[in-house]
């Protein structure tokens, strides 16, 4: 069982590619937690592991992927110890994902609402799902007639915003964002980090967000762990964590953060 305070509970997790001279410890020995309406960002540099920690809650991490060790703790169940149809039951309606891409995640040849009703009819049978898209849309600042926009006629960040809607479609507990501002150019990462703060605190949603950036981190984040090599070197409150850095790889990544203003 997890603790009462958690949502999710990650022990001792470890995801292995390949064997031999070529086994990748992709993720190695990993442990974390995110509490209820807290958002926990995991950093660190490429290939650390971040994608395939956060892919591994749900058992969605690449098919040639080997979960070698540990639990993933969720409304009390192992996600690990589950079949393909309790976890298809999970993915998108109790966790859901937001990706770098948004492009990517849609269908061109169906409009934006049409894919946001399919998500509905999936997931919450009970709605009228009309007005449920407008909310949606409404939630992410976006006008309810974009219900009839296909995915070519919408900006990198308007998608996006589409994105986190149809992520929300069924009030997820866990939206898991993997660098979800990292494809768009600075102004528009700016308005989506912005909406993701305010639908935390609005909607009280749990978040773990892969990033390399430590300013979202410092934004955004309660919590943050940081990952290198597979494993997380250290853990704490974002505050306590970026004002005073134990580990030297925390150190580098805080050193690699270019200044704006010259030091005093
Ligand atoms: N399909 C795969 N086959 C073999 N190795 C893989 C596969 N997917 C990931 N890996 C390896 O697992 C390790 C962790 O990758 P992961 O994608 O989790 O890193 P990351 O920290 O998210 O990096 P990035 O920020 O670049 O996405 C890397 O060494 C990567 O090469």
């Amino acid at each position: 069982m997890t603790d009462s305070k958690s949502i999710i509970e990650v022990r001792e997790l470890s995801v292995h590619f390949g064997h031999g001279d070529e086994l990748v410890k992709a993720v190695d020995g990993v442990s974390f937690s995110i509490a209820h309406g807290e958002t926990l960002a995991l950093v660190g540099e490429s290939g650390s592991g971040k994608s395939i920690s956060a892919l591994s809650l749900t058992r969605l991490a690449p098919r040639q992927a080997v979960y070698a060790g540990g639990e993933v703790l969720f409304g009390g169940q192992n996600m690990l110890d589950l079949d393909d149809a309790e976890l298809r039951k999970i993915r998108g309606r109790q966790i859901s994902y937001i990706f770098q891409e948004p492009m990517v995640s849609f269908n061109p040849v169906f409009t934006i609402g049409w894919q946001i009703e399919e998500a509905l009819k999936l997931h919450r049978k009970d709605v009228d799902r009309k007005s449920e898209i407008a909310r949606l849309l409404e939630l992410v600042h976006l006008p309810a007639r974009m219900d009839r926009a296909y995915p070519h006629e919408m900006s990198g960040g308007q998608l996006q915003r589409c994105m986190i809607a149809m992520a929300l479609a069924c009030s997820p507990e866990l939206l898991v964002a993997d660098e979800p501002t990292t494809a768009l150019d600075v102004t528009v990462q700016r308005e989506i980090l912005n909406l993701l703060k305010e639908l935390s605190d609005k909607v009280g949603l749990s978040t773990l967000m892969i990033t390399h950036n430590l300013g979202i981190v410092s934004d955004l984040a309660d919590r943050v762990c940081v990952m290198q090599k597979g494993m997380i070197v250290e853990e704490g409150k974002t505050r306590q964590v970026l004002d005073d850095p134990q580990h030297d790889y925390t150190k580098q990544l805080m050193a690699a953060v270019p200044r704006l203003r010259p030091k005093k």
